[in-house]
């Protein structure tokens, strides 16, 4: 692995059911980087990321978090520090936005509840906001998902179409979040079909195409 590589598929291959949907895939993350995965519906970019989150394992091949295999197995070696943004964010519906992610928080147990406070801040929700998950707009789920994958600030982050139901202050909360995040050294896989918002954030471009990983040139 290059000296500032955090993720690494080696010669990754994921079969579901009998049918083949990733053959023989390479690639890696550096730190402060962020890859973007591009591809047509059904070409495996959620299956890609659900490998990377260690969610779901390769049929074929290795995958590499700083260095450690990532293992099939029970939830306690789930790697703790990846954020995941995968489909539409799942939240305990009758909970407030805070306690969703305080009891997600217990977990792992590594922050405060003034660390969720700001987290809910800083994706333009209002920490105070008392209503249940199943009353918020597309939108505020869609940033609530947000607050859920950088919350504990790990190194890795996955989004899946992040800015989906995103309005227009939302898209640039999502900007600025990137920014600071990547000045901090931390890693991002971007799933979109949004190519001005894949062009804007990511660093290095994947096509998935005919089930393998295509670094494209110039996008
Ligand atoms: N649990 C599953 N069982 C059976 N097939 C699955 C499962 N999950 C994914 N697939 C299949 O794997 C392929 C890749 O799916 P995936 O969701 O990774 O695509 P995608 O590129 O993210 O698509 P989209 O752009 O529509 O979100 C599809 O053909 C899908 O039907």
């Amino acid at each position: 692995m290059s000296s500032e590589a955090i993720l690494r598929f080696e010669n990754i291959s994921k079969n579901i059911n009998r049918t083949e949907i990733l053959k023989n895939i390479n690639f890696e993350v550096e730190r402060g980087e962020v890859v973007g995965i591009i591809g047509k519906n059904g070409s495996g970019k959620t299956t890609l990321l659900k490998l990377a989150s260690g969610l779901s394992y390769p049929t074929k091949g290795e995958i590499y978090f700083f260095d450690k295999k990532l293992e099939p197995g029970f939830v306690g070696r789930l790697p703790q520090n990846i954020g995941v943004l995968i489909e539409t964010p799942s939240f305990i519906s009758n909970l407030s936005g805070f306690d969703n992610l305080y009891y997600l928080s217990k977990i792992r147990n590594i922050i405060s509840k003034d660390d969720i406070t700001e987290t809910i801040k800083k994706v333009g929700l209002d920490s105070n906001n008392k209503n249940p998950f199943k009353t918020y707009s597309l939108g505020m789920k869609q940033r609530l998902g947000i607050a859920q994958a950088i919350m504990e600030n790990p190194d890795l982050i996955l989004f899946d179409e992040p800015t989906n139901a995103l309005d227009d202050t939302g898209v640039e909360i999502f900007a600025n979040i990137i920014s600071e995040y990547k000045q901090k050294g931390k890693s991002f896989i971007l799933v979109s079909h949004n190519m001005d918002e894949i062009k804007l954030f990511c660093d290095k471009v994947y096509k998935i195409d005919n089930y393998t990983l295509k670094l494209q040139d110039k996008i």
